[in-house]
């Protein structure tokens, strides 16, 4: 049990950070609800939350309490995520809140840095989050380590290049997703094994994932799943919901298409899916969100210059054990450097660090020799991906660099050729 004393001492209360039995999850929905001004009744979603934490169990939620009053909370998910050189362990922290009248006193300060040593004893090395808001993480040696897209794609600029790679063995079929649910999970593994940032999925979160409320659902259709097979069963899928929307006369109908997922195992069957999604008929306009940055769908449009795109971050990454995240990361390009890390809620990790890497794998070891660059463990975590250089932060003045052209090396070698894609906020 950690015990906390809020600034002000005298004036703040007290709270303690400990764990939780299950009796006591109901209040720390109740908690993370209102700190996330939910507008669902804590008791109707219990039930869903229950079935996923009766088989994850609720040994990963740290709560703080004033007294016997549940004040502020955190917890993560067991993820298998792929990360540049395999499918790693990653602790994908969630639902946390504090309650709004305890505030600013230090509250989620000590839930991190008890999750963060939690997970460091447990023999984690990363932790991966959505952050509801980008100035809360970083503090706490997150960094902002992808981006994803928005994308509208609109009528006449549907059109996929003629030398955009097709296979007539190839079929799309139209279905409710919960009968292809097995044909889903079956690409998506596949993909989530190598697709950096994806996590493998269980039935409870294909079950969040099709869950279809109506009042969620905005005036648009139901969910459904358009599946691509070829002759040896499932390549592919879209989820998505249409909306229908008319103007008598002139106007004629212009309805949209929302996809939510549009994943496949191989490019014919990536073509054919965007050709389904992108030609319903009475549409005028094909929404994708969560998609990778580098998504095949510019190389695949005519006119790439009418896909109107919007970036926005996606997973921040933190690195819970330095060494052991650097050593079994994959390099793109040999690399020799000393890297020293400042990290004020990891003490473990802060040090010099001497990487030796090439594409055969990595050393990574303590050392006291002069760094050739000096960076908080936040930046680590957002290059760790290989979508955002150390160069860049150079340049921006917050890493600094010793030796000449030390974070340009870097960078190269942590390059990673594809952009990395969660896609699901969890
Ligand atoms: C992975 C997820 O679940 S993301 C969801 C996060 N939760 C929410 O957004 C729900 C609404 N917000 C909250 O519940 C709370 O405001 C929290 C959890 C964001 C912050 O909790 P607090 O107990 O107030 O944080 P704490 O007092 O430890 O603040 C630590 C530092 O972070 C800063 N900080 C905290 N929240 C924010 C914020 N939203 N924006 C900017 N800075 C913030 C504080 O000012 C403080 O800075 P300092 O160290 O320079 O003094």
């Amino acid at each position: 049990m950690t015990t906390n004393t809020g600034p002000g001492a005298g004036s703040a209360p007290e709270w303690t950070v400990r764990g939780i039995d299950r009796t006591e999850h109901p209040e720390v929905v109740r908690v993370v609800g209102e700190a996330l001004l939910s507008s669902e009744d804590p008791a109707a979603g219990l039930e869903e939350r229950r079935a996923r934490w009766d088989v994850l169990g609720y040994d990963r939620f740290r709560v703080a309490v004033e007294g016997d009053r549940i004040v502020g909370a955190t917890n993560h998910f067991p993820f298998e995520m792929a990360l540049p050189g395999g499918p790693r362990a990653v602790a994908g922290v969630t639902g946390v809140g504090v309650w709004p009248t305890r505030r600013r006193r230090g509250v989620l300060s000590a839930l991190m840095r008890r999750q963060l040593a939690d997970i460091h004893a447990s023999g984690g090395r990363y932790a991966a989050l959505w952050a509801s808001e980008g100035a809360i993480y970083d503090r706490f040696g997150y960094g902002a380590a992808s981006m994803e897209m928005s994308a509208t794609v609109r009528l006449p600029h549907t059109a996929l290049r003629a030398d955009a790679p097709r296979d007539p063995a190839l079929e799309v079929e139209l279905h409710q997703p919960g009968e292809v649910l097995a044909e889903m999970a079956r690409v998506h593994r596949e993909v989530a094994a190598v697709q950096v940032g994806q996590f493998q999925r269980d039935d409870l979160w294909w079950s969040r994932i099709i869950r279809d409320v109506p009042e969620e659902r905005a005036g648009r259709s139901p969910l459904k799943a358009a599946v691509v097979r070829g002759p040896d069963g499932p390549l592919g899928y879209a989820l998505y919901r249409t909306r229908a929307d008319w103007e008598w006369g002139v106007g004629g109908p212009h309805g949209e298409v929302f996809v939510k997922e549009l994943t496949a195992t191989a490019p014919a069957a990536r073509t054919a899916l965007y050709e389904h999604v992108l030609s319903r008929d009475l549409t005028t306009a094909t929404h994708l969100k969560d998609v990778a940055v580098d998504d095949p769908l510019w190389s695949l449009v005519v006119d790439r210059q009418r896909i109107a795109a919007s970036v926005h971050t996606a997973l921040w990454v933190r690195l819970v054990d330095v060494p052991g995240a650097l050593s079994e990361r994959s390099y793109a390009a040999p690399v020799e450097a000393v890297v020293e890390v400042s990290d004020r809620y990891a003490p473990w990790n802060a040090g010099r660090w001497r990487i030796g890497a090439d594409r055969g794998g990595a050393r990574v070891e303590s050392t006291q020799d002069a760094p050739d660059v000096s960076l908080d463990v936040s930046h680590l975590g957002a290059a760790y991906l290989g979508q955002h250089t150390l160069s860049s932060r150079v340049a921006a003045g917050v890493v600094t660099e010793h030796t000449p052209e030390a974070a340009e090396r870097l960078d190269a070698a942590l390059n990673v050729p594809r952009a990395p894609l969660c896609g699901i906020v969890f």
